[in-house]
């Protein structure tokens, strides 16, 4: 599997590894300095095949149902995991807190998204989100996505929500009174979040935040999953040295915000 042997070199699992985004990270590692791909694990392969190999770095880019037996089996094995599947609910990541508390030497990055323009659009709007009165998150995605809303809509939502309650601000202006259901999207701590799903896109989200007489729009586009790959490399090559748990890959950048 590694082209050349180098012992500095991180020893890296990719999981998912013939998935939409596995495939990009089989690459993005293989061609990486510093960095060889030990193992490419698909859909019924043995997860032994990261002992075997000497992984010491997993990238998880599997399903929801997968991630937390994976991330589970790399934190006991002592293999520092960044992960990129949606379904981290606050459930799981306090799990996984917990199992990081017996393994305090494993970094572990559950990162909804690797993008640097998608990991500051979420920024701006949490930064935002305190000054309008309306919020609102509508994200678009290629249709053979599985989950809805997107982990990164979620995730935003959540920041905005945080801002929100620590300034004050109430819900967002609502008269509906009658709809079909489903026609005000799903609700993430009070911010409504809608999800379209259309074939021709990757990966997008806009934020909507109104006053009186002005809306502010913060919108993210990956036209391409090239797009996520410089941060999953940053996410492999800093893990390692955050042990415990970072959520968001905005806990590795020096946003400043
Ligand atoms: N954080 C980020 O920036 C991004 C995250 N994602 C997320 O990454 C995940 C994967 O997305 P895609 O690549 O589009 O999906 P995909 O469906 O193309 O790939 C998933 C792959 O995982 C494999 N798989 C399922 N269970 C497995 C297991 N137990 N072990 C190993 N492989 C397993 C499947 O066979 C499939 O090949 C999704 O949760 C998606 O939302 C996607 C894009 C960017
Ligand atoms: O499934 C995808 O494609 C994506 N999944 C992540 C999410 O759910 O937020 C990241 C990005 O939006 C692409």
């Amino acid at each position: 599997m590694a082209e050349h042997d180098d012992d500095d070199a991180l020893r890296v699992a990719v999981l998912g590894a013939s998935g939409r985004m596995g495939s990009e990270a089989v690459t993005a590692v293989q061609q990486a300095a510093g960095m060889q791909l030990v193992a490419a694990v698909g859909s019924g392969d043995s997860l032994q095949q990261l002992i075997e190999t000497g992984a010491t770095h997993m990238v998880d880019l599997t399903v929801p149902d997968a991630t937390e037996e994976n991330v589970r089996f790399a934190v006991e094995h002592g293999i520092h995991a960044v992960v990129g599947t949606t379904g981290w609910d606050s459930e799981r990541l306090t799990a996984l807190e917990q199992k990081l508390a017996a393994h305090s030497e494993v970094g572990v990055l559950i990162a909804p998204n690797f993008a640097l323009g998608a990991v500051l659009a979420s920024a701006f709007a949490a930064k935002a989100a305190q000054y309008f009165e309306s919020a609102e998150v509508i994200e678009l995605h290629h249709p053979k996505k599985v989950d809805a809303p997107s982990g990164t809509a979620v995730r935003t939502a959540e920041l905005m929500a945080a801002s929100r309650r620590a300034a004050g601000v109430g819900p967002s202006p609502d008269a509906t009174q009658k709809q079909l259901d489903g026609a005000r999207g799903a609700t993430v701590e009070d911010i409504h979040v809608h999800s379209v799903r259309l074939r021709g896109l990757v990966a997008h989200q806009e934020v909507l935040l109104g006053s009186t007489g002005e809306q502010l729009s913060i919108r993210h586009d990956s036209f391409d999953r090239a797009s996520f790959m410089p941060g999953v490399l940053l996410g492999l090559r800093t893990v390692a040295a955050r042990p415990g748990l970072t959520h968001g890959l905005d806990g590795y950048l020096d946003l400043g915000l």
